[in-house]
């Protein structure tokens, strides 16, 4: 199999983090994104959470106008979202859980428990030529719920591969590796595409980028960190960089 390109989709969520923090304008999430597209960043993704603890709905306002590169719109499946998202018509829309409570996102979405709500939520979508993503953990039946309902991608929830190697738990890191390889394999031979996201680092995008089913991660709490250290440009290229190196140097 020639190994397709793998685009790179920087997620800005926390450039706005920082800027809540205060409650002010600075730092500017598109002035983040801008420096992302220069960096060779191949998509922007913004994730406008329902409690607006990061991304507000004037960012996706702002990012819609500002970008030359794509829109990847995480939001959760609910009618403010949709109505937010038909309104704006992003490039792509990527249905993400959530729960009030959580620090982050935790787990994938539940489609195949959900199958006839999330098929009509993502028709209106589909038909203002939305490219609809499912946010789900590497779980087949997920990948096949995904098909069914008739989703174009589905995003790989890579965060407890990344947890078990921040903890040094590597025996698990290498088995939830493992199902991911699986899941991707299964999803590219349903005709979905398939990409993949979060917590992903320097030290854990390789064997990710390496699997040639994978078409796009989406990485970002990590590139911010990273800025912060040696600069939002310099991080990004080393991301690529290495996802270059992973992936035998063909990326987008
Ligand atoms: C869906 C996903 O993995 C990212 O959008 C992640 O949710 C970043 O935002 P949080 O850090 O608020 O979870
Ligand atoms: N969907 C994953 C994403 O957009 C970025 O997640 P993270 O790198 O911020 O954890």
């Amino acid at each position: 199999m020639t190994v397709p390109p793998l685009r790179l989709g920087v997620n800005i969520d926390h450039v706005a983090t920082v800027r809540n923090a205060r409650g002010s304008a600075y730092p500017e999430p598109l002035r983040a994104a801008k420096l992302a597209e220069a960096a060779g960043a191949d998509g922007i993704t913004a994730h406008l959470r329902e409690d607006r603890r990061h991304i507000v709905d004037a960012d996706i306002e702002a990012l819609v106008d500002g970008l030359r590169v794509p829109l990847n719109f995480e939001m959760a499946a609910t009618a403010e979202m949709q109505a937010i998202a038909l309104r704006h018509r992003p490039h792509a829309v990527c249905i993400v859980p959530e729960k009030r409570e959580e620090r982050t996102t935790e787990g994938g979405l539940e489609v195949a428990g959900d199958q006839n709500h999330l098929t009509d939520f993502i028709m209106p979508l589909r038909d203002a030529g939305c490219r609809v993503s499912l946010f789900i953990g590497a779980d087949l039946a997920q990948i096949e719920a995904s098909a069914r309902i008739g989703a174009a991608v589905v995003e790989l929830h890579t965060g407890a591969y990344c947890d078990f190697h921040a903890e040094g738990r590597f025996d698990e890191r290498d088995e939830e590796l493992e199902r991911l390889r699986e899941a991707a394999v299964f999803a590219h031979s349903l005709g979905l595409e398939v990409h993949a996201g979060h917590g992903l680092t320097y030290d854990t995008v390789a064997p990710i980028a390496a699997m040639a089913e994978v078409r796009e991660l989406n990485i970002g709490h990590f590139l911010i960190g990273e800025a912060i250290f040696r600069g939002l440009d310099p991080a990004i290229r080393e991301m690529r960089r290495l996802m270059d190196e992973a992936r035998g140097g063909t990326t987008a």
